[in-house]
């Protein structure tokens, strides 16, 4: 039987995050991928232009419709932009009974855009952290969920353990928007044991899309049947080589290049920046 993952986030336009991120990182891993999209966004590699929002109901009804009839053995929550949106994939969530479920909080993306409207962060913490299996926050998102100013590897343990407190039952702060020796390195936590997550520092500007690519990684793994720590380290293996992979377009950030393995012999022949061999 084929794994079924299934990704609730919103469409990124410029095809570097969201939904678009997810489908090929699950293709990637070889589980099937399916979608509820919570909402369409103007997007390309320098910033957010417009966003629309799809009606709660019509999220909960692509759930519903997915996890009735397919199945799903793992899932993933994007950008779920407001509220009624949060608590509307919250219910269903519970409802259909998917408990490998990994809450990548979006709220602000790797170029500094705010991703979320403000009343929804306490939603956020109310209904959806306490169903995490796994929370993914980055640095910035880490701050705004516990409140400590995030500068050291100490002050991402402190918030890893704060944010356990809020009821995920494993978290992981991404170090991605860390400087000098922490970028890069990330910290988990599952209540009793702390670690440090650590590949190599890939040196790129073109890391659109890694959150979405590393949440959607761990919803695959976990839907192979992986434990949520060794889903968490293959996800990470995953993104370090999408990084190396990256695809120079566009004039802002562009987006980490999915599907390596099938150029990783020529990559330059076909636009790829090939940093390292
Ligand atoms: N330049 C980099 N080199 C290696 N890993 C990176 C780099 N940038 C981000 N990562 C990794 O990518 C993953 C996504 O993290 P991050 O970029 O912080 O998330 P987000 O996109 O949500 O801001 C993490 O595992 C992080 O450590
Ligand atoms: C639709 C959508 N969802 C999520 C992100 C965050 O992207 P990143 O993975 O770079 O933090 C984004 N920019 N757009």
């Amino acid at each position: 039987m084929i794994p079924i993952a299934l990704t609730i986030a919103g469409s990124d336009s410029g095809g570097g995050a969201g939904i678009q991120a997810d489908l090929r990182t699950f293709a990637f891993h070889r589980v099937h991928g399916t979608s509820a999209l919570t909402c369409v966004t103007a997007q390309n590699t320098v910033g957010v232009n417009r966003v629309d929002a799809l009606p709660a109901a019509a999220v909960v009804a692509q759930i519903d419709a997915v996890a009735s009839d397919i199945g799903v053995q793992a899932a993933k929550t994007g950008m779920l932009l407001n509220a009624e949106i949060m608590e509307a994939v919250a219910a269903a969530v519970q409802q259909q009974d998917i408990h490998q479920l990994v809450v990548d909080p979006v709220m602000v993306s790797r170029a500094g855009v705010v991703l979320i409207d403000e009343v929804a962060i306490a939603t956020l913490k109310t209904h959806l952290l306490p169903q995490a299996l796994i929370l993914t926050p980055n640095r910035y998102e880490a701050q705004i969920l516990c409140g400590i100013k995030i500068q050291t590897l100490e002050d991402m343990q402190n918030a890893a353990q704060n944010i356990f407190d809020m009821g995920p039952k494993n978290v992981l702060v991404k170090g991605g928007g860390m400087s000098d020796t922490l970028l890069g390195i990330d910290v988990w936590f599952d209540g009793q044991q702390m670690e440090t997550l650590k590949t190599e520092t890939v040196a790129t500007t073109n890391t659109h899309g890694t959150g979405c690519t590393l949440s959607a990684a761990i919803a695959a793994n976990l839907a192979l049947g992986k434990s949520p720590l060794a889903a968490a380290k293959a996800a990470k293996t995953y993104v370090t080589q999408a990084l190396k992979y990256a695809l120079d377009i566009g004039q802002g950030q562009g987006p980490v290049g999915h599907w390596f393995p099938l150029v990783s012999k020529a990559p330059e022949a076909l636009g790829f920046s090939r940093l390292w061999s």
